[in-house]
């Protein structure tokens, strides 16, 4: 492992507005090479966060490092154009009375200027674009020339706040994945703020879960997804079923059998979790279902609601009979049984996650 200091590393970060916190003690650090992304809801602190870094907001407390060197305390502040921190924002807003090539070139000192703009050029795929008029681009091309200006200074970190949201959806998978690749051959540090969870998972090495000013996990991708802080963290990367059930004796009671609960006190409230992918769906075969399994546990008799085609997959809305309780599962295929179905649900075991109830 190297020891050199982390590219970027913010220590106990706090913004309060108006009495408000709206940053609360945020400490992370990135690396070189790397992609972070802060994720988390609207108004939950992401771009305020990222407007400290930057340096065109100044925190009430904490420091912010780059490469060990301190850029900003709440005495001492480098001045954002001496940070080496690019910027991408939402609305890019590439100069309109400049060119393509003029618009890359806005940061660069004379030198190795023309050369480098080709080169970035090539490399977001628009070599030739360079006389061209922001006007003249479609927002996808315009969006690609962000980045190159962005890039062309050659930051040691960039920062980018909701890059994406503005373009069409089918071209956004292309264009963050070009996007990625780019940013890893360069070796910028990057800081991505996204309210996306698809965005977070598809670009970020490790995601930082914001909520309401603090950071409530943070971890890889995968590890976010399958190990859930909570239950709004586990909501917060697609639709969940909740199992509500009291501990008794370490076990908690649902329509699909005893779960292990154990840690928790007698009469604890606890919400168990699924998602609809990891709910399996089975015929009725005369009133009886599968047989229950280790994995899987008690089979539960379920009315088919609602069933609706996405896509990539169909979503099929139940309703646990006896127990009336509202599950969805979703089926990667077409299947869409009738409302008024008699249907058994069984659910993996593995991916449920236990949460003492807050609510
Ligand atoms: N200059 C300001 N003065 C007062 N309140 C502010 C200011 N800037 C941000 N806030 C408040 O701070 C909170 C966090 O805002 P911020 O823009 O950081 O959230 P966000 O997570 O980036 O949200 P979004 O995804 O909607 O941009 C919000 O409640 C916002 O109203």
């Amino acid at each position: 492992m190297s020891s050199a200091p982390p590219r970027l590393e913010v220590r106990n970060l706090t913004r309060r507005f108006d009495g408000q916190t709206v940053v609360d003690d945020v400490s992370f650090s990135i690396e070189a090479g790397q992609v972070s992304c802060l994720l988390g809801p609207s108004g939950c602190g992401k771009s305020t966060t990222l407007r400290m870094i930057a340096g065109v907001d100044m925190q009430d407390e904490g420091t912010i490092h780059v490469d060990g060197k301190l850029v900003c305390d709440t005495v001492f502040r480098v001045p954002p154009e001496r940070r080496a921190i690019g910027l991408m924002f939402q609305d890019f807003a590439l100069f309109p009375h400049l060119t393509v090539a003029e618009n890359v070139a806005f940061g660069l000192k004379e030198g190795d200027r023309t050369r480098r703009v080709e080169e970035l050029l090539e490399r977001v795929s628009l070599s030739g674009f360079g006389p061209k008029y922001p006007h003249e681009l479609s927002g996808g091309e315009q969006q690609r020339v962000a980045l190159a200006r962005a890039l062309a200074p050659r930051p040691r970190i960039l920062l980018m706040d909701e890059p994406f949201s503005g373009l069409d959806e089918r071209l956004r998978d292309g264009i963050r994945d070009d996007t990625l690749e780019l940013l890893k051959e360069e070796g910028t540090a990057v800081l991505l703020v996204t309210h996306e969870p698809h965005e977070a998972m598809r670009m970020a090495d490790e995601i930082l879960l914001m909520r309401k000013g603090r950071i409530v996990q943070r971890g890889a991708p995968y590890n976010i997804y399958n190990a859930p802080v909570d239950r709004e963290a586990a909501a917060f990367f697609s639709d969940i079923n909740v199992l509500r059930g009291t501990v008794q004796g370490a076990l908690t009671q649902t329509p699909f059998g005893e779960f292990l609960t154990p840690g928790l006190p007698d009469g604890t409230e606890v919400d168990i979790v699924i998602r609809p992918q990891h709910l399996k769906i089975d015929f009725d075969r005369n009133g009886r279902g599968p047989n229950p399994t280790p994995t899987d546990g008690v089979p539960a008799r379920a009315v088919v609601e609602r069933a609706r085609f996405m896509g990539r997959e169909s979503l099929v809305e139940f309703r646990t009979d006896p127990g009336g309780e509202r599950l969805k599962a979703t089926v990667p295929a077409v299947f869409l049984p009738k409302p008024g179905t008699v249907m058994w649900l069984m659910i993996r075991r593995d991916r449920c996650f236990v949460f003492p109830r807050r609510d």
